[in-house]
């Protein structure tokens, strides 16, 4: 259900924070291409942005770009001092937190792939079956909206009889997993949880969580979803941000508790579309709210509140300004899909808002591919980009 959103939320400070990936730049990995992790032969590239932009500096609450110290002073000087960062000494610390940060953005991709090999050697899965997407797995409602997509007259109209609706926001929710399949992947996330095994930050912005790819949910799971699945249906819905020609994804699960975190402050993803659905467990409040796409600033942003039913997801658009709002009880957990579309991204980065300036990259990296001057028109053309 939509319902106004509460006043608290204008509050300064959370709007507009673009929540950045943990992915970034490495060796090329030459399994890569075995893994599937390539866009029409090309491998799959980060934005060198991802070790200056969008650093989100926790002394004073908001996101700053960093190239030294003397830019820093110059272009945030002002705003650092009216949070309450004016000192010399609150100065140097603000720097310290900033140079940690890039230092660990530096050492997260080894990291990841370190961890990765290490829980695919030695981790013991409690549910196996859950790794492989298979039909049964799926709500009945999600198939038959699948099935319409994939139809020869499907148009949006059509697909917009099957889904619910929230505003005119372009934000919709549909049934997604069955009960059955849901509570597996629960216990079998729990396990994971308890076990000894090393455990990543899904991404800047949430601390507790699991990050698929390093589970090995990605080749035989995330990516079917994606390209089976997903794509026909948001080929219909969002066929202007790369709807039709979603390639890669980042998808990992967030978990919000009493003793964890509490919520998710407002920012974009570094998604064109993603993919949020409920896995309940048991939670009071933790309503999900949206504001208006970044692109589309409005001076006085119209918030909408959404809730989040167990199996079933939303579909937004990465660009949509969201955040999720406290649990009171219980444990909330989701599903996140960023799902990214090479084409458009390899135009504009979401983080920097410049063309990408690319670099090497582990596995999907953030998504950007390496682009010929002829690729362009034949790229938009398929896509009906623009
Ligand atoms: O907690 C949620 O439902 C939202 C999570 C989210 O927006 C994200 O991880 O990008
Ligand atoms: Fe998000």
């Amino acid at each position: 259900m939509a319902a106004p959103f509460s006043p608290f939320l204008f509050r300064p400070g959370i709007f507009r924070r673009p929540l950045a990936r943990t992915g970034s730049a490495v060796a090329a990995d030459p399994a890569r291409a075995a893994a599937g992790n390539m866009a029409a032969g090309r491998p799959f590239r980060a934005c060198a942005c991802f070790f200056s932009a969008n650093i989100f500096v926790e002394l004073c609450g908001m996101h700053v770009c960093y190239r030294d110290e003397r830019q820093l002073r110059r272009d945030y000087g002002r705003a650092l001092r009216e949070r309450g960062c004016g000192s010399e000494e609150q100065m140097a610390a603000v720097l310290r937190e900033i140079e940690a940060e890039v230092e660990r953005r530096k050492h997260l991709v080894h990291q990841s792939a370190e961890r990765k090999a290490i829980i695919s050697q030695c981790y013991k899965r409690k549910h196996s079956e859950v790794y492989t997407l298979q039909d049964s797995f799926l709500a009945p409602g999600f198939l038959e909206i699948v099935r319409y997509c994939t139809s020869p007259d499907a148009n949006l109209h059509g697909l917009l009889r099957y889904t619910e609706s929230f505003s005119d926001k372009r934000i919709f929710r549909l049934p997604v997993f069955t009960e059955e399949f849901v509570q597996a992947f629960i216990e079998e996330l729990e396990n994971f949880e308890q076990s000894d095994m090393p455990k990543g930050r899904p991404n800047s912005m949430n601390n507790y969580g699991v990050l698929l790819n390093e589970l090995g949910m990605d080749e035989s799971f995330i990516t079917p979803l994606r390209e089976k699945y997903l794509r026909p249906i948001t080929a219909l819905l969002y066929p202007d941000v790369g709807g039709a020609c979603l390639d890669s994804h980042k998808a990992f699960v967030v978990k919000y508790s009493l003793h964890e975190d509490l919520d998710l402050s407002s920012h974009y993803d570094n998604a064109e579309v993603t993919l949020n659905v409920s896995l309940g467990k048991d939670f009071t409040e933790g309503n999900l709210y949206f504001g208006e796409f970044r692109q589309d600033p409005s001076p006085v942003p119209n918030y909408i509140e959404v809730e989040h039913v167990a199996t079933q997801g939303l579909l937004h658009r990465g660009g949509q300004i969201h955040g999720a709002l406290p649990i009171a009880s219980g444990e909330r957990w989701n599903l996140i899909i960023w799902m990214r579309s090479s084409a458009i991204r390899n135009q504009l980065c979401p983080m920097c808002n410049q063309k990408p300036q690319l670099v090497e990259a582990e596995g999907f990296g953030d998504g950007f591919t390496e682009t010929c001057e002829e690729d362009v028109p034949e790229t938009v053309d398929l896509c009906s980009v623009w």
